[in-house]
């Protein structure tokens, strides 16, 4: 596997970050999860778009223009032969000492890891994912922004290893004020009485993903509507959907022992999966042109 690191492509046994570096040290940095499908990388743009706005509100100067960093995603594609596969772009504020002054570091740290990486949920996409409420809160915007698509994951992870115990595939999360913020790697998605409903994105990564599956609502005349949500419309909903680029589009048939609508995935679902799939396979900034 060749990986990027900050100007060299080096075999990934030779892509090593120091013990100095605060992205290890502080989660100081951001990231970005993308995929390729079929020769082009889906969306590519506006993952770029997010991560310089992510390294712009943490203050942090990648230091390498949105141009430049799309070659290097699709040269280290190329290194690897890669036509469909998953990417990890990560920037931090890179090496400094022990304090956690960002002015200590002089430059970022900068690596791209592409790997291939199949259906994250595996067969679940067929019976449904069982999904836990947890208690802990996502990050509110006035601590830490979770619209930052920070190195931060540990709120995530606490969510995910709760849901773990009790058996989920996929945490969900209410913000601070009591109302549906996401899943701790996904956007959310309710349907009811044939609208799709979704949580306002103060209080969860505006994820790509979530964009595309609402441009596909929107080409088979499905009604959205973006509001506060809570357990009664999660319980009493026909359908749930979890959205991402390593969860690609979910259904979640089972949240917190409760039945959703049927038990199994609902219509809504298949028409949204079948279209985006349509839309991953044929759209995307090509990797061999
Ligand atoms: C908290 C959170 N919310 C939503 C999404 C979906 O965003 P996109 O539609 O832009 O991908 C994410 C992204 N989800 C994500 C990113 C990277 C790794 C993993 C993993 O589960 O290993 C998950 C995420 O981490």
């Amino acid at each position: 596997m060749i990986i990027y690191m900050d100007g060299e492509y080096l075999p990934k046994e030779e892509a090593k970050v120091s013990v100095f570096d605060h992205g290890l040290l502080y989660g100081d940095g951001v990231f970005e999860g993308i995929r390729a499908y079929n020769g082009r990388v889906f969306r590519l743009n506006e993952h770029l778009d997010r991560l310089y706005d992510s390294a712009k509100t943490i203050d942090l100067d990648i230091g390498m223009t949105k141009s430049a960093m799309e070659e290097v995603v699709l040269e280290t594609l190329r290194r690897n032969e890669l036509k469909d596969a998953y990417i990890r772009l990560v920037v931090t504020r890179g090496v400094g000492d022990l304090g956690l002054d960002p002015r200590k570091c002089q430059k970022p740290t900068i690596f791209v890891i592409a790997t291939g990486w199949g259906a994250m949920y595996g067969d679940l996409y067929e019976k449904g994912l069982k999904a836990i409420t947890v208690s802990v809160r996502r990050n509110p915007a006035d601590a830490l922004p979770p619209n930052v698509k920070s190195l931060n994951y540990l709120n995530n992870i606490l969510a995910k290893i709760e849901a773990n115990y009790k058996g989920g595939d996929e945490a969900i999360f209410f913000d601070t004020n009591g109302y549906i913020a996401e899943g701790s790697g996904d956007n959310i998605f309710i349907v009811k009485n044939g609208v799709i409903l979704t949580p306002h994105t103060l209080n969860n990564l505006r994820g790509i993903t979530r964009l595309v599956l609402l441009e596909v609502a929107a080409e088979l005349g499905i009604p959205v509507r973006e509001q506060n949500l809570g357990y009664f419309d999660l319980y009493s909903a026909d359908e749930v959907l979890v959205s991402g680029s390593a969860a690609e589009i979910a259904p979640v048939t089972l949240i917190d022992g409760r039945k959703i609508g049927t038990g199994k995935p609902g219509p809504v679902a298949s028409q949204l999966i079948a279209a985006f799939q349509t839309k991953t396979q044929n759209e995307g900034k090509e990797i061999y042109k």
